[in-house]
């Protein structure tokens, strides 16, 4: 199959791990952009892990049901992610274990379909960046075919350097533009001493800027690490070179 990327300007969202905040920080830039009046699409190629409701015991996913959230319900739940799973495992490997595949094709038609539909389109991965996506390849395959800027989400914490730092070396190494890495305080357990130099020491060793650090529980719009202002997300997205730190 010939694939092209999309003629519309979106973000890739991937993350250093599983349960880092991406689709925490996807739903906080979907919710931005569409208060800001851009009619923003969310897509999430292949989804793993249902949970099953107590009351109707019917099982739902929570990134879909968050992401859908995040852009006002306006699309039904199999274009924010045609292709989904119960068990909480690699997509491929959830598959498996139902008797089936992942469609390699629909993860691609499945975002294209957004193209007439909005003006920004917001992509969550799955996993971390060498996460399986399909029985041959990995989640960096399928963001090296969509060519979106990424934005990385990293937990804030100790080993935050080394995830950081690997997950930008990968991305950079299959030719993709890192727009920028987001610091996440997913978890105040994990609370440690080197989330006040996390961002300082990431950026003595990339040119990719931390963007922003995100506190537990905030709620509100991304604001950029050192200035605090809001960030434009669709400048970054259109012009992710104008981000980046100079040496
Ligand atoms: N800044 C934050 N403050 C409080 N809770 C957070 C924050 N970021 C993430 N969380 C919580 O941490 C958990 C993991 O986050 P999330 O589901 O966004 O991770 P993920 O990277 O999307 O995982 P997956 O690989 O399953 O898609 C969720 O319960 C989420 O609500
Ligand atoms: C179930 C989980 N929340 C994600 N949907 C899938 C994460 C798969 C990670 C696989 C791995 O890298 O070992
Ligand atoms: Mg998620």
């Amino acid at each position: 199959m010939d694939v092209f990327p999309l003629y519309m300007p979106g973000l890739m969202i991937l993350g250093t791990d599983t349960d880092v905040g991406k689709t925490y920080i996807s739903t906080a830039i979907a919710r931005q952009l569409m208060s800001e009046g851009i009619a923003t699409g969310a897509y999430k190629p292949a989804c793993s892990g249902s949970i099953q409701d107590g009351d109707s015991g019917d099982y739902y996913w929570n990134d879909i049901e968050l992401l859908s959230e995040s852009i006002n319900q306006t699309f039904p739940s199999e274009r924010i992610c045609p292709q989904k799973f119960h068990a909480p495992l690699a997509p491929p490997v959830a598959a498996r274990k139902e008797g089936r595949q992942i469609d390699h094709d629909l993860l691609w038609q499945g975002a294209l379909w957004w193209q007439d539909q909005v003006e920004f389109l917001i992509v969550e991965g799955v996993g971390g960046v060498l996460c399986p996506l399909t029985e041959n390849t990995l989640v960096v395959d399928f963001a090296a075919e969509l060519k979106f800027p990424v934005l990385v989400v990293a937990r804030a914490g100790l080993g935050t350097i080394n995830h950081s730092l690997l997950t930008v070396e990968a991305l950079q190494n299959r030719g993709l533009c890192v727009a920028g890495i987001i610091l996440n305080d997913v978890d105040p357990e994990l609370s440690d001493e080197s989330r006040s130099s996390n961002a300082e020491q990431i950026q003595q060793w990339t040119t990719v800027p931390v963007l922003s650090f995100v506190p537990f529980e905030w709620q509100s719009n991304l604001l950029h690490h050192q200035t605090q202002d809001r960030i434009d997300w669709v400048q970054l997205a259109l012009h992710p070179s104008r981000f980046v730190i100079k040496e």
